[in-house]
């Protein structure tokens, strides 16, 4: 490949696609710790740790809080759970029927925020993953419409899984595999990076092999633009982005692209199908399960992003654009794997 950007042909995606030696057990194929999913976005986890191993990833650990890996557990017997420490909210409730000094009760709810602590569970996965995605449904705060009355603790709730990203982020930093930041990710890296009130620090560069897959407004969230101007010129400010953090980027959307700074590529395959909830869960799944198969990241990003559109085509063509739902694209995923190896 030269420095041009270039439209991504299936022939050259299959020459992508890693080999599956016969001589093999799971850990050939590669580990994955996914480490995804919140209270409200149980789907995200489910479908990105499922995509990973449809890809072929020998092995995949979703750490999560232990709703949401009892969730994803009832839909499927084949993720490995590590379920991570949660810290209960104590929230006050003031009734006002009653007088003040009567009025105070304290309550806890379970709003499934990942504890600190829950860092030091990570140690050995950390060690053991040869790839890990971070992101996908781990919301950053846990939003307030559940709580009828909140009062002293807003900033509890408000920080929600804050405190677990930025240690994340800390111990990532140094972190040899590659890295799939996504989604919730993105959006805790733009929070640190413009709206904090600690802005002015600066945050742990991002690992050496990391890939963010921001859709248009992730992106305009992280370099601080608006929408329309990375939509008028999506190629550039992808690049802007690969160099300012020093990773491969996959600005998604019609015609995603794929860049690592130098070299960038155009995706041609994929349709309206794939502007569905969770579809985007689906390819950070796609790319980390070739990642942990031994592809590197630009290379996994090109394959996972091919694989994604023309596993969405597949499905269109029987179900309709219209009706696709991100969990179908699961099933087709094997179909478009057997297109790219007929070819
Ligand atoms: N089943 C699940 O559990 C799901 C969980 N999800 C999770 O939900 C969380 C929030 O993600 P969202 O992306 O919904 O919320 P965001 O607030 O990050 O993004 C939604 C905003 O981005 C804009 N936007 C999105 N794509 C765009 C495009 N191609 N061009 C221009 N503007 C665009 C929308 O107009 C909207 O304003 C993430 O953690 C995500 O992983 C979602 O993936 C949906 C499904
Ligand atoms: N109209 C479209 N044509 C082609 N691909 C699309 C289209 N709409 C969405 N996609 C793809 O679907 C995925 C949507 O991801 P994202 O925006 O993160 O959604 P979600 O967070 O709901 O999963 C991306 O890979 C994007 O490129």
């Amino acid at each position: 490949m030269d420095g041009k950007m270039k439209t991504l042909t299936q022939e050259y995606i299959k020459t992508l696609l890693p080999n599956r030696p016969q001589d093999s057990h799971k850990l050939s194929f590669g580990h994955v710790l996914n480490i995804a999913g919140s209270l409200h976005y149980r789907g995200a986890a489910y479908l990105s740790s499922i995509a990973a191993m449809r890809v072929g990833a020998g092995y995949v650990t979703l750490a999560s809080s232990p709703g949401v890996c009892q969730s994803v557990s009832t839909l499927t017997p084949n993720i490995v759970m590590h379920p991570l420490l949660t810290r209960p909210i104590i929230y006050a409730e003031i009734n006002p029927n009653v007088e003040e000094s009567v009025s105070i009760e304290l309550q806890s709810i379970d709003t499934e925020s990942i504890d600190e602590k829950a860092l030091l569970q990570l140690d050995d996965k950390l060690k053991q993953a040869n790839v890990i995605s971070v992101g996908s449904g781990l919301s950053i705060a846990q939003s307030k419409d559940q709580f009828t009355v909140t009062m002293a603790t807003e900033d509890v709730i408000a920080e929600g899984n804050h405190g677990f990203f930025f240690g994340l982020l800390a111990k990532l930093h140094t972190c040899q595999q590659s890295v799939i930041f996504d989604a919730d990710a993105l959006n805790f890296i733009s929070h640190l990076l413009h709206h904090s009130k600690n802005s002015h620090q600066s945050i742990p560069s991002l690992p050496i092999k990391s890939i963010i897959t921001p859709h248009p407004k992730e992106l305009a969230r992280l370099l601080n633009i608006d929408v329309n101007d990375i939509q008028n010129n999506r190629a550039h400010y992808a690049k802007i982005a690969a160099k300012q953090f020093g990773a491969t980027v996959v600005l998604k959307g019609k015609n995603s692209i794929i860049t690592d700074g130098e070299y960038t590529l155009i995706n041609p395959t994929g349709n309206s199908a794939l502007a569905k909830a969770g579809s985007g869960d689906v390819l950070t799944g796609i790319i980390s399960g070739f990642c942990a198969q031994g592809v590197s990241p630009l290379n996994a990003a090109c394959l996972g992003v091919y694989l994604h559109g023309l596993t969405g085509d597949l499905a269109a063509k029987e179900l309709s654009e219209y009706s696709v739902l991100a969990s179908d694209l699961l099933d087709y995923i094997p179909k478009a794997i057997k297109q790219l190896l007929r070819q």
